[in-house]
């Protein structure tokens, strides 16, 4: 079993270059389906992206990956049906329904199930779909779905702005006949990256906040696309910055993305300096708690980001506040921080964070992806050893964060 051990209690100092955005490059890999060569720039090496790599060749698409591009030619699709295997690898897979249905009229997919973080429901995606036209039916696990010929444009509202339901729509209606509305849609900046795929490959798709309109178009064309920075890779080494008193400047970053999750930063003491894509972050010694971080759909506080503030906080002069407004069981971490002599206490959505003087370093387990990375960020700011088991959660989203902690001061390894 592989695991990392962390010394604790270094400042970080040093230069971060921020990889491509893995929730973006998921959804314009599925959208490759419905293109013919499509070459994208600035993908992160992630297990996510290769489990994606694995569905299209699974497809029948040809995969080449040099460095961080990616080609996909997806001109000959062979093969509709997504084993279980691959829908349960990655929760993501279910990005892939809109675009197979878009491109072949037929898919057969298992339902990619709840996770660590709580049930999370298809519903939206499906009503979604069955409103531009497909017939889905839900039978042993499965999803059944067809469409007569191609998607018809609707107006749909979303009762909320699921991410994933909004991609999934956008890549049912960029090859549907007629126009596609799309009211309360998610604005995540990841979903503007897929519009502008979309669009580089000769899709009609206009993004007026939180509407979308989309004009069908027969067919995409080869296209050329370069993925945003990650802001959530971003915020997770800032909130490391900030928990080891450090002073980091991030590069390849767009700090708009990061509207709220800066001034959050800037409460607890730090001090930001924003370029056009570069963000420089200054920490006091020891932060100041931070009253009330709401999680919030986009432009909202990302609720990925709120297990490595949370560990940032562990250790601030004060009492913290935190609601997880977007998923049921987002607190798992907790448990792993009240081990390293945290004080949490969990109520429902809420957390109050009564800052300590110090953390000790423990063995931990990763609960889930973002649960890994304020273990990790723990760690770093703790007193003595950590060692960190469960880094499959953590590979699916950091690419070499061990090297990239270790080239600014930190004292990571991974035992295999
Ligand atoms: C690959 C990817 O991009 N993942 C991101 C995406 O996940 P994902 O697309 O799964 O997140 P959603 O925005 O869809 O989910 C938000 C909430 O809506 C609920 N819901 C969603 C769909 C649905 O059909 N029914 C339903 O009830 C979910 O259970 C959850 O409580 O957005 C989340 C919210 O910003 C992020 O945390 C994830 O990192
Ligand atoms: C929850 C996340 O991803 P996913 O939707 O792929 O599980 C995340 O990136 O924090």
């Amino acid at each position: 079993m592989q695991r990392l051990l962390i010394d604790g209690g270094r400042r970080l100092e040093g230069e971060v270059p921020i990889h491509g955005a893995k929730n973006a490059v998921l959804p314009i890999l599925a959208a490759t389906l419905l293109g013919g060569r499509s070459t994208l720039y600035n993908c992160p090496a992630l297990s996510d992206v290769d489990a994606a790599g694995k569905i299209l060749a699974m497809l029948g698409c040809v995969l080449e990956r040099q460095d961080d591009r990616i080609t996909v030619d997806a001109r000959d699709i062979t093969y509709l049906d997504l084993p279980e295997q691959l829908m349960r690898e990655m929760r993501s897979s279910i990005l892939f329904l809109g675009a197979i249905l878009a491109r072949c009229g037929r898919a057969c997919l298992s339902f990619p199930g709840g996770c660590e973080l709580g049930a999370r429901p298809i519903d939206l995606h499906i009503e979604g779909l069955r409103r531009l036209g497909a017939s889905i039916v839900e039978e042993h696990g499965c999803l059944r779905c067809r469409i007569d010929g191609r998607f018809r444009g609707a107006e749909i509202t979303l009762p909320f702005p699921s991410v994933g339901a909004t991609e999934n729509i956008l890549l049912a209606a960029v090859t549907a006949e007629g126009r596609t509305t799309l009211h309360n849609a998610a604005r995540e900046p990841e979903i503007c990256d897929l519009a502008d795929f979309l669009n580089a490959c000769g899709g009609a798709v206009t993004i007026e906040g939180d509407r979308i309109t989309v004009e069908g178009v027969e067919a995409l064309h080869d296209g050329v696309h370069r993925v945003i920075p990650d802001r959530i890779e971003a915020a997770t080494y800032l909130c490391a910055g900030a928990a080891t008193g450090g002073e980091l400047l991030l590069t390849g970053v767009c700090p708009r993305h990061l509207s709220a999750v800066l001034p959050m930063l800037e409460k607890a003491g730090c001090r930001i300096e924003a370029g056009e894509n570069s963000i420089r972050l200054r920490a006091p010694a020891r932060l100041a708690a931070v009253d009330s971080v709401k999680t919030m759909p986009y432009p909202g506080f990302p609720t990925d980001a709120q297990a490595p503030l949370m560990a940032a906080l562990c250790t601030a002069r004060g009492t913290s506040m935190f609601v997880e407004n977007i998923f049921e069981a987002r607190y798992k971490h907790v448990g792993e921080l009240l081990r390293m002599g945290a004080r949490i206490e969990v109520e429902g959505r809420v957390a109050l964070v009564r800052g300590v003087e110090a953390l000790s370093g423990a063995n931990l387990c990763c609960t889930d992806l973002r649960g890994g990375a304020a273990m990790v960020i723990a760690a770093l700011a703790a007193e003595g050893r950590s060692t960190l088991t469960g880094l499959r959660h953590i590979d699916r989203g950091y690419q070499d964060l061990e090297q990239g902690l270790c080239r600014v001061g930190a004292k990571i390894s991974r035992e295999r």
